[in-house]
């Protein structure tokens, strides 16, 4: 019978971004030895370039992988965030291509707790003005618009993962926690949920953004929003650029309306630590801007080198496909003494009993067999003994509807 698993050698990664050596590290312990390790992103001509001939591609937050990058990555079948945002990847167009998209959802969220309570406590007394005067050889010493945390509203708009945990620590700090989120949610310790923004933006002496890109959350602090803010209010912004009017925001911090900012996220960033940083917040004191480091600690890119790596190694190895962030979720036991057939196609009528014929018509004995489908991909695994799998497996990728199809043993 002919060989038709592919060979882990052959399988390739393409890591990009300057993932953590731990996803190296999980990658080769589970025999991937084929990786190619960049630490940057790429621009779209290149990043075509590199993908052609990759069957896997782990990225941050920086590369786009958009509808056109993704059909031009023929073997292409999972894409790795080794970060919780999804927004870089068009999760459509891959789904429709039947490539799969896992993300870490959790491993970095405390990081970004903890630098959101310290830039508040930092921008509450005025740090980054003073070291910036103390740098220019000034002295700042002065009590005037200095303030304690203790006792101050903290507004978080975005009540999940890292928004709540920024609600426990500012609590334990004695703050009062308010949030909006367009999900009614269980209040953390005191905290308490407001109906709407302007209500959230009118009561809070600091807001943090803890939403996702969408949509709906394209601009969400504009002009408007800013002026709806308490004199002196503090804003800060750790989720996604699009999320904040940069220009809008530059101008409420040079006329005095807003008491600071601390931003980690900008509508347009450097793809790499060599390219320049261009911002209208460039030059303001009382702006803390930091490159997109809230999720950049070792113990965070560590724990999600090993988490996207782990899933990775998961699909490849035995199909599975729990907590992909586009696609049919399947958890598959183990399939020692079996070939097992994994099959991506249109869910549209009549594919299911195509893929049941070949089996019947060839009388061969399904062992197991698991299916999950969402509104437009079918996702169904199927083990055999291992003497049928290759006639099986020519038969299943010419069933109409078949978007993607392979062995695994
Ligand atoms: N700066 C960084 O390095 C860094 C690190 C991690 C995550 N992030 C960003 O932070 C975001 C939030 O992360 P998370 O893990 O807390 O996500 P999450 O999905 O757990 O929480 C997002 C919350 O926002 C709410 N939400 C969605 N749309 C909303 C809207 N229009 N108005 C109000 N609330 C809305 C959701 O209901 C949810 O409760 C990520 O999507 C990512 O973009 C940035
Ligand atoms: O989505 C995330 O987890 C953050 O934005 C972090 O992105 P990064 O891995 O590019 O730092």
């Amino acid at each position: 019978m002919a060989s038709i698993s592919l060979e882990k050698s052959k399988i390739k990664f393409l890591l990009l971004e300057g993932v953590h050596q731990s996803a190296i590290d999980t990658l080769t312990a589970a025999g991937y030895t084929n990786i190619e390790y960049l630490k940057t992103s790429l621009p779209e001509d290149e990043l075509i370039a590199k993908l052609a001939d990759a069957h896997f591609v782990g990225i941050r937050s920086r590369t786009q992988l958009t509808a056109k990058v993704l059909a031009s990555a023929p073997k292409l079948i999972a894409v790795g965030c080794f970060c919780i945002g999804t927004n870089q990847v068009d999760l459509k167009a891959a789904e429709e291509l039947g490539i799969v998209v896992f993300n870490a959802p959790y491993s970095n969220t405390r990081s970004v707790a903890e630098l959101v309570i310290a830039e508040a406590i930092l921008l509450l007394r005025g740090i980054p003005e003073k070291n910036a005067v103390c740098h220019r050889g000034g002295w700042m010493k002065s009590a005037a618009d200095s303030y304690e945390i203790r006792g101050k509203t903290l507004g978080i708009i975005g009540y999940g993962s890292i928004g709540t945990q920024v609600s426990v620590l500012a609590e334990s700090l004695g703050m009062k926690v308010i949030f909006f989120d367009v999900v009614t949610k269980l209040p953390l310790g005191n905290a308490s949920q407001v109906r709407n923004l302007n209500e959230l933006l009118n009561r809070s002496d600091i807001v943090s953004l803890h939403v996702p890109e969408t949509a709906a959350t394209k601009m969400m602090i504009g002009p408007e929003e800013l002026a709806q803010m308490k004199d002196k209010a503090i804003l800060l912004n750790a989720s996604r650029g699009t999320v904040v009017d940069i220009e809008a925001l530059a101008e409420s911090l040079k006329s005095g309306k807003l008491g600071g900012t601390a931003i980690d996220v900008f509508p347009v960033e450097p793809r790499g630590n060599a390219d320049e940083f261009q911002s209208p917040l460039r030059g303001i004191d009382n702006a803390l801007l930091t490159p997109h480091i809230g999720g950049s600690t070792q113990e965070a890119q560590e724990n999600i080198g090993l988490e996207v790596a782990e899933k990775l190694v998961k699909y490849s190895d035995n199909g599975t496909t729990i907590t992909a962030v586009n696609f049919p979720e399947v958890a598959l036991p183990a399939h020692s003494d079996v070939h097992r057939l994994l099959h991506v196609h249109q869910n549209v009528p009549g594919v299911m009993s195509a893929i049941n014929s070949v089996f019947s018509e060839n009388n061969i004995n399904i062992l197991g067999q698991y299916l999950q489908t969402n509104d437009s991909v079918g996702y169904v695994v199927v083990d055999i003994d291992a003497e049928y799998s290759d006639v099986a497996l020519q038969q299943l990728k010419s069933i109409e509807g078949t978007m993607r199809c392979r062995v695994l043993f």
